[in-house]
């Protein structure tokens, strides 16, 4: 693995007895609403050359029509879009493939329909007022900051059996994107 953000030079030989890991994770970004999921898995996967797909494009229309009408989505909107993005990710790690999924996985059970092996959790953590700030400055989506505080309220934290990567989103794109990659390469390391 090796990337212009930072250099990764990563060995997957593994001490006797570890369970191995893999140099070709699946990554999930995911966070709330504006947390920069995007931004920041696009930096990744050209960085690394993985596949990289936008969970919002795997949304169906009614979906998207109900966020852009300022009404949030319910588990049973829901939960037909994470069999789509279960999809994509087990297409991926079926096949030894590493990619990057955007997806906002906010409650843990959502993320136990995304989970297994090679599928690495990140989530993109920061204050209501900074990414309340960054979602009234963005003009281009379908999104409507309104919907900020509800993706909050639903956010369901990391727990520490989920093993994921916890990263604060206070940087820059790059910063963000960088400790990413870093923090992946102390696990293989492990
Ligand atoms: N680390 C950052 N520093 C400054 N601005 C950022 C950062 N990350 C993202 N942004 C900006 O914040 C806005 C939200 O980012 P982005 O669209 O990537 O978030 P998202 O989590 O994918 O949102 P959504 O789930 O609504 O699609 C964008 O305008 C983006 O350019
Ligand atoms: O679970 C959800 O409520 C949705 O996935 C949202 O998070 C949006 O898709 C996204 O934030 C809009 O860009």
């Amino acid at each position: 693995m090796s990337s212009e953000v930072g250099e990764m030079h990563v060995s997957t030989r593994e001490p006797a007895g570890r369970t191995p890991q893999t140099a070709d994770p699946v990554l999930v970004l995911m966070g709330v609403s504006g947390s920069g999921k995007s931004t920041v898995a696009g930096i990744i996967a050209g960085a690394m050359g993985w596949d990289l797909q936008e969970g919002d494009a795997l949304h169906p229309p009614a979906n998207v029509a109900k966020m852009a009408s300022g009404q949030p989505l319910t588990d049973e909107d829901r939960w037909p879009w994470l069999d789509v993005v279960a999809g994509w990710i087990r297409e991926h790690t079926e096949n030894g493939l590493p990619g990057v999924i955007t997806c906002s996985a906010l409650k843990r059970s959502y993320r136990d329909v995304l989970r297994g092996d090679n599928v690495v959790f990140v989530h993109l953590a920061g204050s209501r007022a900074q990414i309340g700030e960054r979602l009234t400055a963005r003009l281009d989506h379908f999104m409507p900051p309104s919907l900020l505080d509800t993706q909050i309220s639903t956010l369901e934290p990391i727990e520490p059996d989920e093993d994921a990567i916890v990263v604060d989103v206070g940087g820059s794109p790059t910063q963000v994107a960088t400790e990413i990659i870093a923090r992946l390469e102390e696990r293989l390391a492990r």
